[in-house]
């Protein structure tokens, strides 16, 4: 698989997890690899570097399920928590340092790198791409963004009254990519960990 120049990663991790309970699901173990370490070595199969964006008391334990990544990792902590994944898509996109990056939340630990390279090649001269899955459901949390003009139109929107990251494309030329059309991309890909139950399942099924 490709490393490309002019991509950067950034996970999302600055939600709350509260449909997980007690535990950070972000370093929460499946089969014994932190969610967010197995999105992070997802994502090496399109770029070498990513941004974490998390809020300031996540980040020692983040660092620790990351520890010995061979991809670098810098971190961009929410200024205001809590503020949902509109304010985490901006704060994160703000610290990137190349055109486009890859997006992805850090509980959807079967991403495929194989998206990323086609949503690259759909969004390289657009402000992005984001896929539209087969119920109508734009998946704005795994997708690619040009960085700084996703970055502004996130801080934008945000004092706004519809805050949905949808609301941010509208100031943008962000290219739609039907489900159907990808090729070859695994089907967990937007399979997400939200409670204990998602995280027993997902293990079930490595086992
Ligand atoms: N920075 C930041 N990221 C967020 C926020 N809320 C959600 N996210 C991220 O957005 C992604 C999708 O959100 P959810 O699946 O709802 O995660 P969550 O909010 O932690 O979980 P629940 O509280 O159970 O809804 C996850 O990667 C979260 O870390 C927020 O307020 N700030």
């Amino acid at each position: 698989m490709t490393s490309f120049d002019s991509l950067e990663g950034v996970v999302l991790a600055g939600g709350y997890s509260t449909r997980f309970g007690e535990t950070d699901k972000a370093v929460a173990e499946l089969a014994g690899t932190p969610l967010i370490r197995r999105v992070v070595d997802q994502l090496a199969g399109v770029t070498d570097a990513v941004v974490v964006n998390c809020r300031d008391e996540q980040r020692e334990a983040i660092r620790n399920a990351l520890s010995g990544s061979d991809v670098d990792r810098r971190y961009a902590i929410d200024p205001i928590p809590d503020r949902g994944p509109l304010a985490g898509i901006g704060v994160g996109l703000a610290a990137v340092d190349r055109e486009y990056a890859a997006v992805v939340a850090c509980d959807m630990p079967f991403v495929d790198p194989t998206l990323f390279e086609q949503l690259y090649a759909h969004a390289r001269g657009h402000d992005g791409a984001v896929v539209r899955l087969e119920d109508g459901w734009y998946q704005t949390t795994q997708a690619v963004y040009r960085a700084e003009p996703m970055a502004r139109a996130c801080e934008e929107t945000l004092g706004s009254d519809d805050t949905r990251v949808l609301a941010a494309f509208d100031s943008l030329d962000v290219v739609t990519v039907e489900e159907a059309d990808l090729e070859g991309v695994s089907a967990t890909t937007f399979e997400s960990v939200d409670t204990p139950d998602d995280l027993r399942a997902a293990a079930q099924r490595l086992e």
